[in-house]
């Protein structure tokens, strides 16, 4: 399998290439040259497969010849190991069409460590293989960075930068991240929102000072959503729900509480290898672009408003470009001129291709404050259940999407009610705490620096911490 870039003009790359790249050289991102397909029939062999050799098979035409069947599937089972329920992603009914899909069972609470368990143990494979050192440069809005933490603290072929904005995650976020004090991992709070984060990361990836694959000093490597490999594993739960839900012989809608449009995109991939999705809803805070996007085509990014659900507190969609790239024709040049465009001016007007190509697959829905508790009320009143502010989001829109009543409607549980105990009991009174797994978290020694957000600042610090490249 070979791997093109949204922008056109970086060089095409196998799955251990893009997996060590993150970003492509010319801005864009990876996608398969070609997606995938299986038949019907190869869908339905899938079912009651345990998660581990669910996911090995499903990933391995995404992997082709860059890991043995042994290989793969060892990582699988090594990575899901690590999850606190036998059945990794279970999913749970809440009445006659509405079900959940709980995310959150692996060691940092959320969604992220599906993808991430996998991805540190890729990384550690392929720089084995290269006697390589990473630096690994990240954004995060309070999830990404614990999770990435957890899969490479103390491996000695990388060192971690994680950047988040002070005072914008829950305490139980930072603290996860700033109290593993492993000498490879690095934590700084920057003046700003994630958006910032985000875009000096991106600027890292491209600066000849820095980037070894621009003339630079160091391997920037990736762990947010950028990275082809984070998106490949999150296929895997969309499958695993559906199959269990009838798939392939019946179809099966999913609503994705996004910020970054990762997790959704990953479902749209599931889409594209033939699995049957009615539809995928797109819920979103009042940090609404992507509603905009999809509701009446206008990209155009504000600024970021603070909630209680902080891990959606996202403007500029990182992902938003590999569905516009694949929807509108695939043409790498056109897309460098429209990302280049929405860079310089912060706004940008989808295509009718691109809107039409969005609209059989996708809707949208936006909740407030108010939508969100609500949601998480209902959850605990009508079926027992607490939830997380983030999974609200996705709950409200789903019972709002007037799917077809025999469709079933799967919310993504992203993330653990108690990452975020005070916007939770706030809404419904009860206060979740946090599972045994997570430990003494709130005893433990805190370790971060604070940086201004400046990006030269920011590459001072890394370039005086990390390890040149080989
Ligand atoms: C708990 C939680 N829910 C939802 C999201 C949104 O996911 P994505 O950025 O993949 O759209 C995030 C972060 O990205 C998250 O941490
Ligand atoms: N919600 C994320 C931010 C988006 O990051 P990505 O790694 O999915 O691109 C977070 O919690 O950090």
């Amino acid at each position: 399998m070979q791997y093109i870039s949204t922008r056109g003009s970086a060089p095409a790359l196998d799955f251990e290439g893009v997996t060590l790249a993150g970003l492509a050289s010319d801005g864009g991102l990876y996608v398969p040259q070609e997606w995938p397909r299986f038949t019907e029939a190869e869908i339905a062999g899938l079912a009651g497969l345990l998660y581990p050799e669910l996911a090995a098979r499903i990933m391995t035409p995404f992997v082709g010849s860059a890991l043995s069947a042994d290989e793969l599937r060892e990582l699988c089972t090594a990575a899901y190991g690590r999850f606190a329920h036998d059945a990794v992603t279970p999913l749970k009914q809440f009445d006659e069409q509405q079900w959940l899909l709980e995310l959150f069972h692996g060691p940092t609470l959320a969604f992220k460590d599906v993808a991430l368990q996998l991805l540190g143990r890729l990384f550690e494979t392929f720089l084995s293989r290269r006697e390589a050192h990473l630096t690994i440069v990240g954004a995060t809005s309070g999830d990404t960075g614990s999770a990435a933490i957890d899969a490479v603290a103390g491996r000695d072929k990388i060192d971690i930068f994680m950047l988040h904005p002070k005072g914008r995650v829950s305490d139980v976020q930072r603290r996860q991240m700033t109290t593993v004090l492993a000498p490879n991992v690095h934590n700084i709070a920057i003046d700003g929102s994630f958006d910032d984060a985000q875009a000096s990361v991106k600027r890292m990836f491209n600066d000849p000072a820095m980037a070894s694959s621009k003339g630079g000093r160091f391997r920037i490597g990736a762990v947010n959503s950028i990275n082809w490999a984070r998106l490949m594993a999150q296929v895997v739960y969309y499958f695993a729900a559906a199959l269990q839900l009838g798939a392939p012989h019946r179809k099966v809608a999913f609503s994705v509480p996004t910020g970054n449009f990762g997790d959704v995109f990953a479902g749209y991939v599931a889409a594209r290898m033939g699995l049957p999705i009615e539809r995928l809803i797109v819920a979103t805070n009042v940090n609404d672009i992507l509603h905009r996007a999809l509701a009446n085509g206008d990209y155009s990014a504000g600024t970021v408003t603070p909630t209680a659900a902080p891990s959606m507190d996202i403007q500029v969609s990182s992902n938003f470009e590999r569905l516009l790239f694949d929807c509108g024709g695939r043409d790498g040049a056109t897309m460098a001129k429209q990302m280049h465009g929405f860079e310089t001016t912060k706004a940008m007007q989808l295509t009718n291709a691109q809107r039409e190509g969005a609209a059989g697959l996708f809707t949208s829905a936006r909740a407030d404050a108010d939508d969100m508790a609500r949601a998480m009320r209902w959850a605990s009143e009508a079926a027992g259940d607490i939830i997380d502010p983030h999974t609200a989001i996705g709950l409200h829109a789903a019972r709002q999407s007037g799917i077809a009543a025999d469709i079933p409607v799967v919310t993504l549980a992203t993330a653990h009610p108690a990452k975020f105990p005070d916007a939770v009991e706030r809404a419904t009174g009860t206060r979740p705490s946090l599972p045994p797994r997570v430990g003494d978290l709130f005893a433990r020694e805190e370790r971060f620096d604070e940086l201004s957000g400046d990006y030269d600042a920011l590459a001072a610090y890394v370039a005086e911490r990390a390890t040149e490249s080989d």
